[in-house]
């Protein structure tokens, strides 16, 4: 196969614990990662030179995109003397705590393997996401799993495909790096609960889920971030379970069902011109 055209699927945490710091200076995390459908398209050709074109929305290019870096990482562990031609159509939000980047790196990964006619395992591939960032080995699983170690050691959990979901990311970005030191700085912890969050998506027990959603970065980041508080009210008076993902800025709210998901969206984003809204559903 000399080109393929992937989807990279864009995460929520639906939970987030935060442990403390090692001493290599990442954190330990315990966290349910979800696939959803939103994604970015990535088309990935065989050529004899590296390159990258963003044809739609915005991304940085060549060398300073993820992508470059596992295509480059991907063509030195196959042992390959050739090149690969990349074209991304960027749709997920950046950043937002929606593992964009890191979906488009395990993508370039997976396709660049279709395409050359797997030279490397899967567990090859692996070891190559781990090293690109705490979430790509996830985003090469996919799927729903619970991380832990710095995302890396991951077991999977029975998804729930089709929860109708709202995103929102108000005009704000938010440091991953930045977000972690905020914790380190805040005694509260607030408890894990991912135990029963897993227990939840097997059940596919909404009450359950919505109980246990929790990310340890709102603690910190709320009371810092205007913009981060005023997004948390304004979904809160929809009367439905919503938590901000990752580091963030990006929320996600669970509606009932499509029809309203978009109501939803449609009200937020006439009040909130500026912020991105978005109707998805998990994966
Ligand atoms: C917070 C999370 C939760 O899923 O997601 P995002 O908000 O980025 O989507 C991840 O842990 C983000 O993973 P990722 O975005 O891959 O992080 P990296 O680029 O590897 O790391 C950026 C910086 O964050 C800090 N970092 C990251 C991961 C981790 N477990 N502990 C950390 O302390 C480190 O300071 C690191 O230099
Ligand atoms: N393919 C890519 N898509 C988006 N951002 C990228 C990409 N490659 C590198 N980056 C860099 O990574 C940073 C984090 O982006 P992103 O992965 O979307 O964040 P997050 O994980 O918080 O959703 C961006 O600000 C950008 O500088």
């Amino acid at each position: 196969m000399s080109s393929i055209t992937v989807a990279a699927h864009a995460k929520i945490n639906l939970t987030l614990y935060v442990g403390n710091k090692r001493s290599d200076g990442y954190h330990d995390i315990d966290s349910i990662m979800h696939q959803i459908v939103l994604s970015d398209e990535i088309t990935v050709s065989a050529d004899d030179s590296l390159r990258l074109t963003v044809a739609e929305g915005t991304a940085p290019a060549g060398e300073d995109n993820l992508m470059w870096t596992a295509a480059r990482r991907f063509l030195d562990a196959a042992s390959l003397t050739k090149g690969l031609s990349m074209i991304l159509k960027k749709r997920i939000p950046s950043p937002a705590g929606m593992g964009g980047g890191s979906a488009d790196a395990a993508a370039v990964l997976l396709a660049a393997n279709e395409v050359y006619d797997h030279p490397l395992s899967q567990d090859e591939l692996l070891s190559l996401a781990a090293g690109l960032g705490a979430d790509v080995p996830f985003c090469l699983a996919g799927g729903c799993a619970r991380c832990q170690g710095i995302g890396e050691k991951m077991t999977p959990v029975t998804p729930w495909h089709g929860l109708p979901l709202v995103i929102v990311r108000p005009d704000i970005s938010v440091s991953t790096g930045a977000a972690y030191a905020q914790i380190d700085a805040s005694s509260h912890k607030r408890p894990d609960t991912t135990e029963q969050m897993v227990q939840a998506l097997e059940e596919k027990n909404i009450s359950l889920l919505s109980a246990s959603l929790m990310n340890h970065f709102e603690e910190g980041l709320f009371p810092q971030e205007d913009e981060l508080a005023r997004t948390s009210e304004a979904l809160s008076r929809f009367g439905r379970p919503f938590q901000m993902t990752g580091s963030g800025s990006a929320f996600f709210l669970i509606a009932d069902d499509l029809k309203e998901a978009r109501h939803i969206a449609e009200t937020i984003s006439r009040e909130h011109s500026a912020w991105y809204t978005a109707v998805t559903e998990t994966l």
